[in-house]
């Protein structure tokens, strides 16, 4: 029984990849020894994975930005519009199609599957020319053999969940790109197979989506090629994140191995496995340790499930590996210096996974010493200490709880009622312009409130400093002309943590980093027990925005279902039961806020879509609670006060029907980046409530044009009413600079009037009764 990995983070103990890539961007380190860092940061990765004792070791899993930009680039599929001629794709290149440039618009950049991890996506088109400018599994295989000695596992995206994620093709083009990007996929197995690598890694996590049958006869002839190409190479095809739908087709396929997720999606695969069986030809890598949580596995429960594989998979023939790759998680737990020694001991992160899996290979090998039976018991009390902590409980909250169940869930009065109530109230103009509410995070403003972590700054000198902020900030929106201001989310390191930092439940890491995008990263809080509103969380920072201008001030907090996606959630309850909990928190938020004046208030819920199961017959299920938890949130205000909402980072256009449901007054969604992707959505679905549909984006240090933002509104008025339509960049500007925030809303607002111009002058022209 072999012990493998699917992936290391890339971000470093320190975030060492962050601040090397940061410093690139700047201009502050030369390619070379950009070059020279990061590989001693891959090199480090590879020599700790070595030390733990795995035996599979990830190679080609490390990334400068973004795996799925990797493989994009490196089959050529460059867009014209970054002018790349020649073969190797320079740097520049290479970034400019992540952040974008003066010239040309980045790609789109998406959820990975349900995580909170972004990709570029590759943009597949007629006008590409795909090869092969160089073999970057070959590279990280010859890199890791020369310089530690250890014959690693090449990893790469699998072509049917590359061609299915990337964008710019119609179905009916499907089968030719098959055939042109899969001779590039041969010669890179052909090279790594010369080199002498043994095993490679090919991942398809769409094959856990719900795939229609027949597509499993593309899949077959795919790897039926990819096994021919390469005979002495052996393939171990990949899923991870839940069960697979067709696993009979699954096992039959000509790889030596197939890896299935035994946490997500353990019930199921798991009843497939007893059920059919599994070739004895083939290698099961089983994903018996989450990548997706940082709870201590059970080793006593892992035991059990290793034993009612090894019934019908022969020890021999199984591998031990996390369920998905651990860039989910943070590195280790080894330096965090401020959780309570009970939960500390309780936490399981990259590095503690892995040794996880090499104690339970060697257990399965017979290897298991003396010391390793000292590693069980230290596991058992840590897991008994945990599931008896009472600090878990609070009866209060779970004496609200229970009386939610009886609650409707309902605004006052339905959404034409209150539409036309809060048209009287707000006097908004037509096309109202708005931001979704960070504005910089400037180095000046993280210097502040890191004076005031370490204990240099009081209270008050760090309160007076956001006042300060936020009194800056209105001056400037009321300067660009903007209708509804924000008060700017200074005092936040993140729209999740500060929500946690105040709530009853949670529990801070102090460098539990995970990348989210690009060299962005987030430190997703530990919901530890149970949810608890303990005081107003914004009202203060929001009320003293609104006491400097006569415009409306968006009060603005973080979702229910968002804090708990971008949270380590307890496993001891239903997500379900934590979620409600945290929705009674929130609520009592937005009834402080209304109590306080503050009528305008934004939910944000980016990652309510991102939680969707990946599954088809999951879904509804999923948007009815979630949907639920959202109202339970924002319906016991007055009709009058106006619920905001905002979502990124998704494809919306299938699900604007569930989203309505969520009853909002205004929602504003990213677009920009998809180029309009959602637009038609709207020319076959009624959508009646305030919608922003962004129009410009955020990720670039690019400043749109005014006329490059009036086609978009333009093209958006096409199909949406200009009473209902908002103008707002996509996201908010918490990563962009000061200049570049002020020119681009300058723009923005230039834009809309512009449009308002025209669209008054086709009223005037109407009345005259010349059109
Ligand atoms: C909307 N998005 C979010 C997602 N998930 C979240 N949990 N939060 C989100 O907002 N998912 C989808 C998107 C992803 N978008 C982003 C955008 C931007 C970031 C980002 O900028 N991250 C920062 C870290 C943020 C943070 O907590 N900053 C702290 C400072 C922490 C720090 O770096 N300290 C330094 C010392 C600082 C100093 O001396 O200057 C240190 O410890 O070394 C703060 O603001 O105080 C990032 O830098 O990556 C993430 C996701
Ligand atoms: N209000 C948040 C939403 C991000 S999705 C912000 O503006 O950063
Ligand atoms: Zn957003």
């Amino acid at each position: 029984m072999k012990s493998s990995n699917l992936g290391y983070p890339r971000i470093g103990e320190k975030r060492e990849w962050k601040k090397t890539l940061e410093s690139f961007w700047a201009g502050q380190i030369e390619e070379h020894d950009f070059l020279s860092i990061m590989e001693s940061i891959r090199l480090a990765h590879i020599r700790k994975q070595k030390e733990i004792g795995i035996d599979l070791i990830p190679v080609g899993d490390f990334t400068f930005y973004d795996h799925m930009l990797d493989t994009a680039v490196m089959f050529g599929l460059v867009p014209e519009r970054f002018q790349h001629t020649g073969d190797k794709v320079p740097l520049s290149i290479y970034f400019s199609m992540a952040r974008g440039s003066k010239d040309a618009p980045a790609c789109e950049m998406t959820k990975w599957f349900n995580t909170n991890y972004h990709y570029i996506v590759p943009e597949l088109n007629s006008s590409l020319r795909p090869r092969l400018t160089e073999n970057k599994p070959l590279k990280a295989f010859q890199e890791a053999k020369a310089k530690i000695g250890v014959k690693g596992k090449p990893v790469l995206i699998g072509p049917y969940t590359f061609i299915k994620l990337s964008k710019g093709y119609d179905s009916k083009q499907f089968p030719a790109l098959i055939l042109l990007l899969l001779p590039l996929y041969e010669q890179v197995l052909q090279e790594l197979e010369k080199e002498g690598a043994e095993w490679v890694q090919i991942d398809e996590p769409i094959l856990v989506t719900s795939l229609a049958k027949e597509e499993m006869a593309t899949i077959a002839f795919i790897y039926q090629k990819l096994n021919e190409a390469a005979p002495r190479l052996n393939i171990m095809l990949q899923t991870y994140f839940e069960a697979v739908d067709w696993y009979e087709e699954l096992i039959e396929l000509p790889v030596q191995g197939i890896g299935f997720d035994f946490t997500c999606g353990l019930e199921e695969n798991l009843k497939n496995l007893l059920k059919f069986g599994f070739p004895s030809d083939k290698i099961l890598a089983a994903g018996m340790i989450d990548g997706r949580n940082i709870w201590r596995a059970d080793l006593a429960e892992k035991r059990k499930l290793i034993e009612t594989i090894a019934a019908v998979v022969p020890k021999d023939q199984l591998w031990l590996q996390p369920s998905s790759s651990l860039i989910h998680v943070p590195i280790t737990v080894k330096n965090e210096r401020n959780l309570s020694p009970l939960l500390k001991n309780s936490l399981a992160f990259a590095d503690e996974k892995l040794e996880e899996i090499v104690y339970l290979a060697k257990l399965f090998r017979d290897e298991g010493a003396q010391e390793e039976d000292s590693y069980y018991q230290d596991n058992q009390q840590a897991i008994h200490l945990l599931k008896n902590d009472a600090s878990r409980d609070n009866h209060l909250v779970q004496k609200e709880h229970e009386k939610l169940k009886n609650e409707r869930a309902e605004r006052k009065s339905p959404y034409l009622v209150r539409k036309k109530l809060q048209k009287e109230v707000w006097k908004l103009p037509i096309l109202p312009t708005t931001t979704i509410g960070s504005f910089p995070q400037t180095a000046v403003v993280r210097k502040a409130r890191q004076k005031f972590k370490k204990g240099e700054w009081s209270r008050p000198q760090y309160e007076q400093f956001i006042q300060h902020e936020i009194q800056k900030w209105i001056a400037i929106q009321e300067e660009i002309g903007l209708d509804v201001l924000v008060h700017g989310e200074f005092e936040r390191t993140d729209m999740v943590e500060f929500f946690g930092e105040k709530l009853g439940g949670f529990a801070f890491t102090e460098n539990g980093w995970v990348q989210s995008y690009g060299s962005r990263c987030v430190r997703p809080p530990i919901i530890y027990g149970d949810v608890e509103f303990l005081q107003p969380m914004t009202v203060k920072e929001s009320v003293y925005a609104q006491s400097l201008t006569n415009k409306a001030v968006k009060g603005m907090l973080t979702g229910p279902v968002t804090l708990l996606n971008w949270s380590f959630v307890r496993d001891d309850r239903p997500r379900q039961e934590v979620v409600e909990q945290i929705a009674l928190a929130l609520r009592k938020e937005v009834e402080a806020l209304e109590a306080e004046g503050i009528s305008m208030i934004q939910v944000d819920e980016p990652a309510l879509l991102e939680g969707l199961p990946l599954k088809e017959e999951k879904k509804q299920e999923y948007f009815e609670w979630a949907v639920r938890m959202f109202r339970i949130v924002t319906s016991t205000v007055e009709d009058t006060t106006q619920i905001h909402t905002h979502m990124c980072y998704c494809d919306f256009s299938a699900y604007m029907h569930d989203i309505s449901k969520m009853d909002a007054d205004v929602i504003s969604i990213e677009t920009s980046r998809s180029h309009g992707e959602i637009i038609p959505v709207f020319e076959k679905e009624t959508y009646d409530k305030g919608i922003g549909l962004g129009v410009y984006d955020i990720h670039s240090p690019r400043i749109p044009p005014v006329e490059e933002i009036v086609a978009i509104i333009e093209q958006s008025l096409q199909v949406l009413d200009a009473e209902q339509f908002w103008i707002n960049p996509d996201c908010g500007l918490k990563t962009r600079r000061a200049e570049e925030t002020i020119a681009s809303l300058k723009n923005m607002v230039a834009a809309a009037q512009l449009v308002r111009k025209r669209l008054a002058g086709k009223e005037t022209a109407a009345v005259e009764g010349r059109e």
